[in-house]
């Protein structure tokens, strides 16, 4: 799912009215049905209803859900903020409500503030997407008295004080603390960033018909990976398939004390539907991985402990190098030739990528297609320290655009970013996935796709997700607390069910 800037909205918005075509009010009432669907469903008519309204459209949204509300039996009790001005929308709104109801108030002051009782239910539609500075004053007063209530929270559009992507000046400015944000349409970019957690518990997109012409014509580089968008053709089987036809993976992993990466890694590339898997790991590691993974053949190094080498690469249709690999100085020798020579596309993980972040321009060197795979400290390491994700973010989409290579930031909503500027996030996966040796079974289902033929940036985006979705599986069979890597191994298989039934 395409997702967009909030300005873009805006622009979707204004399309949508002239060419459905449709009144402004009118969206408005669309978009207050789908908020009050959800409101009715979730909250039953025996609790009151406090809904804040700001002067703008969001403001307006609060209104009509406020007139949907009382006319269902809700005790619903509306407060807006006195402003030199109004817009047109919330007006109609506010004439419309006063039909209806005789329990509106106008906030003038903190003494107008009402009192809030743990049981309540607060609707905050003081801003939307028409935040244009962050909130002081009145508002900002009123924003902590809602935070410092034990009242539940949701949100229309966005919690009132964020921006909908960039959040990255610290302030003292209040934000509303959501317990729910309810977002129109398409989730917003900052719902993504870490930071904004405590704004954004829970958030779900409510569909309001914006034009589909728009949403198709309007230019963005970022993405929402959902179920829909994962092209299943791209996992057929054909009837007379050999396993000569899905590839031949090459794992370089592994060392004295971490075999268990590489045992992972290359199992995970199996269950990704791989032909083959060669696992290449110092001669310690021979017996366990003869044992503990029957279906991929081993390959030693002439060192015991750690690699310090590679085999002859023709044979591999995509290699994976890096999980459990420690820092040995022969190995770095080893990855940089590694880079430099293989002509065959390659996923980079944990230790390989620690090793490169000693000499980052080595990523000039490389001849393939590359998949880097860091979590935040790896990422950290190789490009450098950022003040916030967005920050962080906006690094990835440098580099991956300065080295041609795709970055999977990992982490909740992993970013999938490619060497054209795409971002891509991950709607799957849960943080009991938060676990040692999870990133060895992404970084084998991926090469698994890879090595099947996959284009990388599919490989990516497709890994990324089903690797979440096993997480996801797993975690509803055994729960995020007890949940490990080999969990989201054994999954797997389930997760590529799921894909492949839909
Ligand atoms: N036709 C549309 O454009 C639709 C808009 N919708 C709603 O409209 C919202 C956007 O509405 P608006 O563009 O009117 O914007 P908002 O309602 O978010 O707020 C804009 C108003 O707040 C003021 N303001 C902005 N920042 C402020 C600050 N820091 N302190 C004090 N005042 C501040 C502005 O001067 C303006 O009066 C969306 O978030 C959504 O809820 C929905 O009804 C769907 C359709
Ligand atoms: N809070 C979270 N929500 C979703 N996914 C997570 C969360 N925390 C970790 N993960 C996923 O788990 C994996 C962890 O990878 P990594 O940190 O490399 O682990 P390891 O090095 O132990 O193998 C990544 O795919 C990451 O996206
Ligand atoms: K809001």
């Amino acid at each position: 799912m395409k997702i967009f800037r909030t300005e873009q909205v805006k622009y979707i918005d204004a399309y949508t009215i002239q060419n459905e075509p449709i009144a402004s009010i009118d969206l408005m009432e669309r978009a207050a049905h789908a908020l009050f669907g959800w409101f009715r469903n979730r909250f039953h008519n025996n609790r009151k209803v406090i809904i804040f309204c700001g002067p703008g459209n969001n403001g307006g949204d609060g209104l009509a859900l406020a007139r949907m509300l009382l006319n269902v039996g809700y005790n619903v009790h509306t407060y807006y903020l006195s402003s030199k001005s109004y817009s047109e929308d919330f007006n109609t709104n506010l004439v419309r409500l006063k039909e209806a109801s005789s329990s509106i108030y106008m906030i003038n002051s903190p003494k107008d503030f009402p009192k809030i009782e743990p049981d309540d239910i607060i609707v905050d539609a003081l801003f939307g997407s028409g935040l244009s500075r962050p909130i002081e004053g009145l508002a900002a007063d009123l924003i902590s008295s809602i935070n410092s209530s034990n009242a539940l929270v949701v949100a229309i559009d966005i919690p009132s004080g964020l921006f909908g992507e960039e959040n990255s000046v610290p302030n003292s400015n209040p934000v509303v603390r959501a317990s729910y944000c309810l977002s129109l349409q398409f989730p917003k970019i900052a719902f993504f960033m870490s930071e904004n957690e405590e704004y954004v518990k829970d958030w779900r997109t409510l569909p309001i018909g914006l034009h589909p012409d728009a949403i198709e014509q309007t230019p963005s580089p970022y993405f929402y990976t959902t179920l829909s968008d994962i092209s299943t053709n791209l996992l057929n089987q054909s009837k007379f398939a050999h396993k000569g036809s899905f590839g031949h993976v090459l794992i370089m992993a592994g060392s004295y004390s971490m075999m268990g990466a590489a045992c992972l890694c290359s199992k995970a590339s199996i269950r990704s539907g791989v032909g083959l898997a060669t696992l290449y790991i110092p001669k310690c590691g021979y017996e366990i991985a003869q044992t503990a993974v029957p279906e991929a053949l081993a390959l030693t190094d002439s060192n015991d402990t750690h690699l310090t080498n590679y085999p002859d690469l023709n044979k591999f249709s995509a290699i994976c190098v890096g999980p459990g690999m420690g820092q040995d100085t022969e190995t770095a020798s080893m990855i940089r030739s590694l880079i430099k020579n293989s002509t065959k596309p390659l996923v980079i993980d944990a230790d390989g990528l620690n090793l490169i972040s000693k000499n980052i321009d080595l990523l000039q060197e490389l001849k393939a297609p590359a998949i880097l795979t860091p979590h935040p400290g790896e990422f950290d390491r190789l490009f450098g320290k950022s003040s916030s994700s967005w920050e962080q973010l906006q690094k990835a989409i440098s580099m991956a655009q300065r080295y041609g290579v795709i970055i999977v930031l990992k982490g909740a909503y992993t970013r999938v970013v490619l060497p054209n500027g795409e971002v891509h996030f991950n709607s799957t996966g849960n943080s009991g996935m938060a676990t040692g040796g999870s990133g060895d079974v992404l970084s084998g289902v991926i090469a698994g796709l890879l090595a099947r033929g996959l284009e990388p940036k599919d490989a990516a985006i497709i890994g990324v997700f089903v690797h979440g979705l096993a997480g996801d599986l797993a975690a509803d069979d055994f729960g995020k607390v007890s949940l490990c890597a080999t969990d989201i191994l054994n999954y797997i298989c389930k997760a590529f069910q799921h894909l492949t039934k839909k």
